[in-house]
């Protein structure tokens, strides 16, 4: 019948309603561009078909896209099949799956909502799981707090999709597993676990893994609300985590009510803190990724017509109460007008508010029946759901500093322990380089090695020790945190691969077992898919070397030599294995409790008989595995005792006495060691004090040579250094023999170069004084000519001054003739006009040869001047000459004076005899 609904074709009136009819027109992350269309008139459910699809596909891209982005509440129904009781009491059926993302009323076909993802009744929680909260745990891997709740009416499958059973694991069991594949998938990463669980029950809030947890308070710092005081257990493997929420479970509060006969009483949050940084010698410094995945299954709500007396209805008032709070929570988060949201009136909501206030994704699983006893009831889960649709996430990976993640301090302390390691195994005695040393250090050393020598031995024995001591931390530690066993072939980004490896819970979940311990119980073929313990490969521990040796070789001997090192491991192996079985019985046997009682007050009830007839044989079952367990630990105590017996009494024994004489050995080598380089020492010491002296001996006679003025030349300093040769001691003969040919070569070789010196500054006197010769013939030759131009001149000048006075004279002539007396010219005039004639005739030409005349003297009285001003220029050039020439020859003479008071002083200070 539910199937026949679920699959139920669209009916023709519904494809026209104004309700649904594009479910998959929005495929927006946004609620605002999320169309809402009212169907009923009075909400107003959305429609987005493709939503969760979408958002799938974001969670894979997520490292491509910033860290924040907004999204809305990812909220998804899931129907449950009608219960036997109900198929009994002939209920029909009021709600069904439509499609895929619609919810419809059988009723009323135009009463329809629209979510991101609906579940028919035979849907498995897997798919339930891929949809509604893959992306949660994936984000919450990737550091994005992640928070999946179940919500619904008691009886509606809350808890049968959050914890599930062994044949079908709910959300909780598949979201442990998830995260450790994805830790196997990140090889890139290195994450710590923890977990916590913890139920609020009647408004009070008890520690699920620490039954005297109880009444926890809840505080609130810069990074949200938390709990007080709530255990929180490191997990190292799916089974772990998975054991500690079996145990957790008994403590749970369970009832029988009308609707259930093991109805959750409380709200219970399972967290999954996840820690996690870059894995590799790049991680430090780096931020740490962490957040939290919330796993709720919450109380169911309960009608108030239903008929509850005592202690049920005060859990069920709480519970309503609760999930009321929770209720207007949200619908005051989808109201933007709303100004205070009362997170503080119910612990539920107290807890979940950095969840509901934005801060990471949120999955909301919202159970229903379809029955139609409870149709309100579903009827109200729809809306509640469909509000908590409009709430706005805004998903931020949260990256925080070194001080307040578990995994660095953790990562800290291995690394210093890891070099403290070193430092122990390099020892810290380092003798320095003997050139180095000097007569004190010498002695301080000797002191040193002789203590050295008797604390040797205790002290390597400390060391070992010390050794083994911090390989067992480490080794703690590192047991702690989880990598991929890919981490070797590193890849650069996480490769989401499509679907997963999947596979049920049980006996294959100790496959999840953390290396140390699953190497006891595996094959081969499956070793590279399970998680690794970080660290062991490298711890620099021999034992861990040989064992990869060993692996290599093959698993059989691998195994071999595992089984005969660490059979303490296959106790704890085998251990864990009984207490995770014990876990369940106890649950189980609680369980059975409960149903006999139930039984006891409905004796005909067949389905609890089965039930109990069905738990009881599981206990049966679980209960064989558990002797059969301490048979085997019993057996492995035998063999580990034995094998330590014999192994000490043989192996180890002798193994110890192998190590001894090896250290005897290697402390009777450095004793003869010792005793070498303190016989080289004292050699030294000696060869050193007669260096000392010859070079005392050699300063002085050095000292003595400077003082003396002849010493300096080879002959008596030879002499000198022959006479104090013969006094040296015989010892010291060669050193002194060296220094002394030293010496004389050094002054022989200073003497040549001051003779080399003498004869370039006498080359350059003999070229000065040519110089100096040159320049005087010069200045002669000057002299010379200056005095013949200046006789030149001065007969120049007087033939200058004859012309002159000639000049004057013809001048004077000249005016004569042109102005003649007035008595000579009335004469002429009166004694004939034919004897003026002729006279005038002899006047012009005795006239014109004068003017020539004239004009000749000038132009030599002219060439005259040139002359002489040509000669005064020539003298005046040759005075500056002769001038230059002086001052040139008072230089050089300077010079020449320079010169010799130059060789003078060289030749005093080097004594030699030029
Ligand atoms: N999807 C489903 N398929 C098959 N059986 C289911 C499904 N959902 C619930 N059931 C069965 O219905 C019964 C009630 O379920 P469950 O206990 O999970 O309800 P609940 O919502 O947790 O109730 P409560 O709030 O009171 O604890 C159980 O017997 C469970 O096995």
């Amino acid at each position: 019948m539910s199937s026949r609904r679920e699959s139920k074709p669209k009916k023709s009136g519904l494809s026209n309603s104004k309700a649904v009819n594009s479910p998959s027109s929005s495929t927006t992350s946004s609620s605002k561009q999320f169309p809402e269309i009212s169907i009923d008139g009075q909400s107003s459910p959305a429609s987005s078909s493709a939503r969760s699809k979408l958002q799938y596909i974001y969670s894979d891209n997520l490292h491509a896209d910033a860290d924040r982005s907004k999204e809305n509440v990812t909220v998804t129904v899931r129907f449950r099949p009608l219960s036997p009781r109900e198929l009994r009491q002939g209920e029909e059926i009021a709600w069904y799956a439509d499609g895929e993302t619609i919810v419809r009323n059988e009723h009323n076909q135009t009463t329809a909502y629209a979510y991101d993802r609906v579940f028919g009744p035979t849907t498995t929680t897997r798919q339930v799981y891929d949809v509604a909260a893959q992306h949660v745990v994936s984000g919450a891997m990737e550091g994005i707090n992640g928070t999946i709740f179940a919500y619904g009416m008691t009886s509606s499958g809350k808890t049968h999709t959050m914890h599930g059973d062994q044949r079908s694991p709910g959300i909780i069991p598949l979201a442990v597993k998830d995260a450790f594949s994805i830790i196997q998938e990140t090889p890139s990463r290195e994450f710590l676990l923890r977990v916590s669980y913890l139920e609020i029950y009647n408004e009070v809030v008890n520690d699920l893994l620490n039954p005297a947890g109880q009444n926890l308070r809840i505080r609130e710092d810069a990074q949200g609300t938390f709990v007080e005081g709530i255990k929180e257990e490191v997990v190292l493997s799916p089974a772990h985590a998975l054991s500690l929420i079996a145990a957790g479970e008994e403590h749970r509060h369970v009832g029988s009510t009308n609707f259930n006969l093991l109805s959750s009483r409380s709200h219970t949050i399972f967290t999954l803190t996840i820690e996690s940084s870059l894995y590799g010698e790049n991680s430090e410094g780096e931020a740490v990724n962490l957040s939290q995945l919330n796993l709720i299954d919450l109380a169911g709500s309960e009608s108030s017509k239903v008929e509850t007396t005592g202690i049920r209805r005060k859990e069920g008032s709480y519970i309503n109460k609760s999930l009321l709070t929770l209720g207007t929570v949200i619908s005051k988060l989808t109201d933007g007008r709303a100004t205070h949201i009362p997170y503080r009136d119910s612990k539920l909501t107290r807890l979940l508010q950095s969840s509901l206030s934005g801060h990471g994704r949120v999955s909301l699983i919202c159970t229903v029946t379809p029955s139609s006893s409870n149709s309100e009831e579903t009827h109200n889960t729809l809306k509640f759901a469909h509000r908590a649709k409009h709430i706005e996430i805004q998903a931020e990976q949260n990256k925080i500093i070194d001080e307040k993640s578990l995994i660095k301090k953790y990562q800290n302390e291995i690394r210093a322990l890891k070099e403290e390691l070193e430092q122990l195994k390099r020892g810290i005695l380092t003798i320095p380089q003997l050139h180095d040393i000097g007569e004190d250090d010498i002695i301080l050393l000797k002191q040193k090695l002789e203590d050295g020598q008797v604390k040797l031995q205790s002290r390597l024995e400390q060391e070992e020790e010390a050794k083994a001591a911090l390989l067992s931390r480490i080794q703690r530690l590192t047991k702690l945190i989880l990598v991929s066993t890919n981490a070797s072939q590193s890849s650069r980004l996480p490769q989401r691969p499509g679907p997963r490896r999947r596979h049920s819970f049980g006996e294959e979940e100790l496959a999840y077992l953390p290396h140390r311990r699953r190497d006891m119980t595996l094959d081969g073929e499956n070793v590279e898919l399970y998680v690794s313990l970080k660290g062991n490969a490298e711890t620099g521990c021999d034992t861990l070397k040989e064992e990869k040796k060993a692996r290599k070789n093959g698993l059989l001997n691998w195994l071999k030599h595992r089984t005969s090192l660490k059979a303490v491991d296959q106790i704890d192996l085998l251990r864990e294995q009984q207490k995770i079985l014990s876990g369940e019985v106890a649950l189980h046997s609680s369980t059975l409790k409960r149903l006999s009682e139930e039984a006891a007050r409905n004796p005909q009830n067949e389905q609890i008989q089965d039930k109990m007839k069905r738990i009881s044989d599981e206990i049966r079952g679980k209960n064989e595995r558990i002797a059969l367990l301490e048979k085997q630990i019993a057996d492995s105590i035998m063999v580990s005792s034995n094998m330590e017996k014999s192994e000490i009494s043989q192996s180890t024994v002798a193994e110890l006495v192998a190590q001894l004489n090896e250290k005897s050995f290697e402390l009777e080598v450095k004793a003869a060691d010792n005793r070498i380089i303190q016989e080289q020492l004292n050699r030294k010491i000696c060869e050193c004090e007669g260096l000392q002296e010859t070079v005392a001996s050699l300063k002085q006679q050095l000292s003595d040579a400077l003082e003396s003025p002849n010493v300096h030349s080879k002959a008596s300093y030879s002499q000198q250094i022959k006479m104090n040769g013969l006094q040296m001691d015989k010892e010291v003969a060669a050193p002194k023999e060296i220094s002394r040919d030293l010496l004389i070569k050094t002054q022989v070789t200073e003497i040549e170069e001051l003779k080399h010196k003498v004869v370039g500054l006498t080359e350059s006197k003999d070229q000065l004084e040519s110089q100096n010769h040159k320049l005087a013939e010069e200045s002669s030759y000057a002299k010379g000519l200056a005095s013949a131009a200046a006789v030149e001149l001065k007969e120049l000048s007087e033939e200058v001054a004859k012309l002159m006075n000639k000049n004057e004279r013809l001048m004077a002539e000249l005016a004569a003739a042109k102005n003649p007396p007035t008595q000579r010219r009335t004469s002429t005039v009166r004694n004939g006009r034919r004897e003026s004639l002729t006279k005038q005739h002899d006047q012009v030409g005795s006239s014109s040869y004068l003017k020539r005349e004239l004009a000749m003297s000038k132009e030599r009285e002219l060439s005259y001047e040139a002359a002489l001003l040509e000669k005064d220029q020539r003298e005046a050039e040759l005075q500056r000459k002769v001038e230059e020439s002086k001052q040139r020859e008072a230089y050089l003479e300077n010079e020449l004076a320079n010169m010799w008071v130059l060789v003078a002083k060289l030749k005093k200070s080097n004594g030699v005899d030029t």
